[in-house]
């Protein structure tokens, strides 16, 4: 599906935002009294900042507590600029803030490699404190010489500068949706939910993080130069770190990664100061009161935001299955095939693993393991509960690191690859448990597992194959057996080399389990993705694959065509302790 033909089931939400934008723009400078416009100001800047939370904390999932900070680095570059009367003007100087940002933002953003959740907030938190010391100890440019910040000509004016602060929240909002499509902005999603399952899909976590951070402080300085241009000249406490904290709490609360989100985050910030102050409370309780909303929605796991809008999406989604009788009864026909599995293999190696040792500390889970996947085959990783397939998998994947043997794609070695620079070179995998985000549709994950653009006919034909609901059903309305579905059939989009599916049968009843073996046989023909399938299913496994090897407590103990190593009775004893084991 192309980005235009997705952006326009979007259009209605697009609209209604570009309106709320204009009218804002004619209204609050026509009605309001001078104060309520300030205010606004200061709430539409808010909204920028919240952006820049939108975007890591909302997006990423990361716990940052120092966007403030970047803020403050926007600011500063904004007024030293205006104290040099550098060339350029305001707008300029505000990108430029924002720009000077980036670099800082991706040096915070370079722990978040190798530390994550409260530690790295903690991290994020002494770079807040550390900002605030230099901040307090040295002036804010202008501010000995008493320069205010020139506004542009056409912004000098209270009405006019809200207009500007609101078409940059309005850009920013739109690069956002933007980016939010592409691969990396979905890849942020799948980030929040399973860092593995990212880089399962080929997606570099570093990269894709480092770009979260470097978005978000580019944002974050654009807002801190929108707060220079709104004062005139500022001071270390505009940007204090219990300020990062407590926007931190209304990001969580409220989910700034949605545009109505920021705006009711900048509002949120920007009302409540005043209202305290009136009521002639302390400020710090509203930081309190932020904090109480976020823990509320740390248990619930999901923000005000993100409910609001799941549940419309369900609606839709719900609305849409019932218009179009697509219930689980109307799963496609499972497809025409042969009993026998249906195998083009050419003999030639697709994938190579020779001599694969993993040791789990004093476990030894794979002991010098040989297999080969033919191209054009599905091959069998049978065996008996702790036999070390799953640990087989993570190993060839990357996702083991340490192993003793070698793994190869058609010939080339991939020991020194990370798991998403093998995902790229065409070895994917699915996990035992899948972990798809739920907010995604289904184009979405398949559009993320096959790392391009899908057209809506391909993305409906593979789902139609596996069996899977309609594509713009959202996960969290898709039940677990079709998940695992699913992830197979984001897995074979990406026409990888091979595909290592591990148990993808887990959940579902004996004849799904049984067309699901069926259909897996015709992949390679179909897809020219050959595949290494780990099951307990023998009718799945005898469907589905041509060769099998089995494992026990880490050892080969048979390997050969499926029928012949079926009724061994080495591997009926493995299996049952006995060699009564029917095989049909
Ligand atoms: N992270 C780990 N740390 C320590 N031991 C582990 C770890 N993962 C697996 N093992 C051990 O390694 C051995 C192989 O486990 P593995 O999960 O690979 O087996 P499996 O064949 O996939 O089992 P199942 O069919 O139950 O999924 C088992 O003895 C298991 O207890």
């Amino acid at each position: 599906m192309s980005l235009t033909e997705r952006l326009a089931g979007d259009r209605r939400a697009l609209l209604t935002g570009l309106g709320a934008a204009v009218a804002a723009c004619v209204l609050v400078p026509a009605l309001l009294p001078a104060y309520w416009v300030y205010l606004a100001i200061t709430a539409v800047v808010s909204a920028v900042i919240m952006q820049s939370y939108g975007v890591i904390v909302g997006r990423v999932g990361v716990m940052s507590l120092c966007q403030m900070s970047f803020a403050s680095i926007g600011a500063w570059v904004v007024l030293r600029l205006n104290v040099a009367d550098a060339p350029g003007g305001f707008l300029v100087w505000l990108v430029l803030g924002g720009l000077a940002a980036v670099p800082v933002g991706v040096a915070i953003g370079l722990p978040a490699l190798r530390i994550r959740g409260v530690n790295l907030a903690v991290v994020t938190f002494g770079f807040a404190v550390s900002a605030d010391i230099v901040l307090n100890a040295n002036q804010m440019p202008g501010m000995a010489e008493l320069k205010t910040l020139e506004r542009p000509a056409l912004f000098e004016e209270d009405g006019a500068y809200f207009v500007l602060v609101v078409v940059v929240f309005t850009v920013i909002a739109l690069g956002l949706a933007l980016l939010n499509r592409t691969r990396l902005g979905m890849s942020w999603t799948e980030l929040r939910h399973s860092e593995r399952a990212a880089a399962a899909h080929g997606v570099s976590v570093a990269r894709s993080k480092l770009a979260a951070f470097a978005i978000s402080a580019f944002v974050a300085g654009v807002g801190g130069g929108l707060m220079a241009g709104q004062l005139g000249l500022v001071v270390p406490g505009n940007f204090a770190m219990m300020q990062s904290l407590a926007l931190f709490a209304v990001a969580i609360m409220i989910g700034p990664h949605n545009p109505e989100g920021a705006v009711m985050g900048g509002i949120f910030g920007a009302v409540m100061a005043t209202i305290l102050e009136k009521l002639d409370l302390p400020q710090d309780l509203g930081g309190m009161l932020f904090g109480v909303g976020a823990v509320f929605a740390l248990r619930s796991g999901v923000s005000q935001t993100d409910f609001t809008r799941s549940r419309k999406r369900e609606r839709a989604a719900r609305a849409f299955l019932k218009e179009h009788q697509a219930t689980a009864a109307d799963r496609p026909a499972e497809p025409e095939a042969p009993v026998a599995p249906a195998t083009v293999a050419t003999g030639e190696p697709a994938l190579t693993v020779s001599g694969l040792t993993v040791r789990y500390g004093r476990v030894t889970a794979l002991d010098g393991v040989d297999l080969t996947v033919p191209r054009g085959a599905v091959v069998g990783l049978i065996g008996p509960n702790g036999a070390g397939k799953s640990t087989f998998i993570a190993a060839v994947t990357g996702f083991v690191g340490g192993y003793r043997g070698g793994v190869a794609l058609a010939g080339t070695p991939l020991d020194r690859l990370s798991p998403s620079a093998r995902a790229t070179r065409g070895l994917r995998r699915t996990f035992q448990t899948t972990t798809i985000a739920p907010e995604l549709t289904q184009y979405e994950y398949l559009t993320i597992g096959a790392g391009r653009s899908l057209s809506t006919e391909e993305a409906d034909e593979l789902l139609d194959f596996f069996g899977c609901p309609p594509g713009r059903l959202p996960v969290s309305l898709v039940d677990a057996g079709a998940r695992r579905l699913l992830d197979v059939a984001a897995a074979v989009a990406a026409r990888p080399a091979v595909a290592l599916l591990d148990e993808p049968a887990a959940g579902q009843s004996a004849a799904e389990s049984l067309a699901l073996g069926r259909r897996l046989a015709q992949v390679p023909a179909r897809y020219g993705v050959s595949v290494l399938l780990v099951e307990h299913d023998m009718d799945l496994v005898q469907a589905a694959c041509s060769e099998v090897t089995v494992l026990d407590f880490g050892h080969v103990i048979a390997s050969g065509p499926t029928g012949e190593v079926l009724a061994d009775p080495t591997v009926m004893a493995a299996y049952l302790g006995t060699a009564d084991m029917p095989v049909a």
